[in-house]
């Protein structure tokens, strides 16, 4: 009886001690979970939330009805959109004049992307790997625009390849998926301006910037879909998450033979001119030789680079096809331009010639554009804007670029697509405004590439990639749409408004 109650007692404090021991790991791991940023909501402005409408419903245009609606409804204030994603401020835009030009201290973009893309899981921002971000932008903005020039033979001869191995002969109409064939087409040609010949070719580097260019986005959705306190764990078992993790070891291993000889040449002063050689110089000297870094600039400069330049590109000739009397206009005015060049291809002072395209892409833009909401930071302290509106720290902001591009008081006819509206607004203007390239925040304006000192650093190069590219089909193929079919209804989702990316169209070699 005795040794009975004394093995009750054993097993009962063992239990017990487990017990205790389970719920103090519990209470050690939810004190160590790293603190998920919130964004605070404001006191007394408007929230529209659609935080809880299903996946499927957002997809189908929630987002952009409640844009549209809302943006309506408060014309000229603030209101606050809750999504999935968290909570956004929406501007009206008489504010961005005096918010583009606040230092990082006050408002931030990678800050933004840090909360926005979960970094902390997806590490697709330089800050999640600690490595500082100026590096990267240097690289884009000032070595890449500098480059364009010089390397547009290498961007035409890229193009070529690309599209004669994966077309072959098609002298006869053919199905291809655009989004594909223009997705390996943009890999090599930004491949060959990142990384070089030696390597934009080879299976393994395309394989792993155009993988990663995909599994990126999809980490962000998957990790998203977790509540905060899961994601520390999830982050192991999430696919996308994982493949994030496989593909920057597999370009660590791509870039473990490179990175070395190219210090050599650059010692030697023979070192080629590519994004490689460029963030070797522009990281301090600890860090030369870190193929962490190295590896991550490559698929993250190239996820923006790929992703966004090939759903643009697929919206354009989506529209082009939609539209085919467009179609000869534009090739006349590229034979034109080219029977001046001395060479078979366009320089990048030819671009500034080709003006009907130019229109027709900024038309497409803006009708299409890839963001629903551009110019998105968050505050890092609080803010009293002209009208004494107070911008609290934490909060994040951005403002409504599908919204103002297709509002009627600032265009009058904002639905019809005219493929020659910013070839007439420029007119005999041979200055930058209404270009493509071009921001701004005034009537006939667009903000697609965002405003300010952080507008996107890569839309003067996929300016002229995007040209090159489209040149290069028009002249030496005709594309139309599948029999009886219109202009492919496009994908919106929480990210923006992407093409019927792998949508079937016909394709055959001119004759
Ligand atoms: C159709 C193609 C593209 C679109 C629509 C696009 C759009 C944007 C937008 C809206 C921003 C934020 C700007 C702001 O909030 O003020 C941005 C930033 C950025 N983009 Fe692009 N982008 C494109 C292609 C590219 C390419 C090809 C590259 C690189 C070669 C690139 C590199 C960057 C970088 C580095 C930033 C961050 C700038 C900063 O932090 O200052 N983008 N882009």
């Amino acid at each position: 009886m005795l040794d009975d109650l004394n093995t009750y007692a054993v097993q009962h404090q063992t239990l017990s001690a487990l017990v205790v021991g389970a719920v103090v790991l519990m209470v050690a791991y939810f004190l160590a979970l790293p603190r998920e940023h919130v964004s605070p909501i404001l006191a007394n402005v408007p929230l529209v939330d659609i935080s809880e409408v299903k996946k499927g419903q957002v997809e189908l245009g929630g987002l952009q009805d409640a844009l549209s609606m809302n943006c309506e409804k408060y014309r000229g204030q603030l209101w606050q959109l809750k999504t999935r994603h968290g909570t956004v401020v929406v501007l009206p835009e008489r504010f961005i004049s005096e918010l583009c030009y606040l230092p990082e201290e006050f408002v931030s973009l990678e800050a933004k992307n840090t909360d926005r893309f979960f970094t902390r899981y997806t590490r697709l921002t330089p800050t999640s790997i600690g490595h500082d971000p100026a590096h990267l932008l240097h690289c884009v903005k000032h070595d890449l625009t500098r480059n364009i020039g010089s390397m547009m033979k290498e961007i035409f001869e890229e193009t070529e390849y690309a599209f004669n191995s994966s077309l072959g002969e098609c002298n006869d109409w053919k199905e291809i998926a655009l989004g594909n064939v223009l997705t390996r087409a943009v890999a090599l040609v930004s491949g060959r301006v990142f990384a070089g010949p030696e390597l934009n070719r080879n299976p393994d580097y395309l394989q792993s910037i155009i993988d990663f260019t995909f599994v990126a986005f999809k980490a962000i959705e998957a990790i998203s879909r977790y509540p905060a306190w899961q994601r520390p764990v999830a982050q192991y078992w999430v696919e996308e998450v994982r493949g994030i993790k496989r593909s920057l070891n597999q370009m660590e291993k791509i870039l473990a033979s490179i990175v070395p000889e190219r210090l050599r040449l650059i010692s030697e002063g023979k070192a080629p001119s590519n994004l490689t050689t460029w963030h070797i110089n522009s990281v301090p000297a600890e860090k030369k030789k870190d193929l962490t870094v190295h590896a991550h600039t490559q698929l993250v400069v190239s996820t923006a680079a790929i992703h966004n330049t090939t759903m643009l590109t697929t919206h354009i000739i989506f529209d082009l096809l939609a539209r085919p009397e467009y179609i000869g206009p534009i090739r006349d005015e590229i034979s034109e331009v080219l029977s001046h060049e001395n060479d078979n291809y366009l320089t990048k002072s030819s671009m500034t010639k080709l003006r009907k395209l130019d229109s027709f892409m900024k038309e497409s833009q803006r009708i299409h554009p890839l963001g629903l909401l551009t110019f998105e930071r968050k505050v890092m302290k609080d803010i009293t804007l002209h009208d004494g509106t107070v911008l609290p720290k934490g909060c994040c902001f951005a403002v409504p670029a599908y919204f103002m591009a297709m509002d009627p008081e600032r265009w009058g006819n904002p639905q019809e697509f005219d493929g020659n509206r910013f070839l007439k607004l420029r007119g005999d203007n041979s200055g930058g405004k209404y270009t493509f390239i071009e921001t701004g925040i005034g009537q006939n304006d667009l903000i697609a590439f965002g405003h300010g000192p952080h507008a996107c650093p890569g839309r003067f190069f996929l300016n002229n990639e995007i040209k090159v590219i489209l040149s290069y089909l028009l002249l030496n193929y005709e594309m139309k749409l599948l029999d009886g079919e219109s202009r492919p209804e496009n994908l919106v989702s929480a990210d923006g408004i992407g093409p019927a990316y792998s949508k079937k169209i016909l394709i055959r070699r001119r004759r």
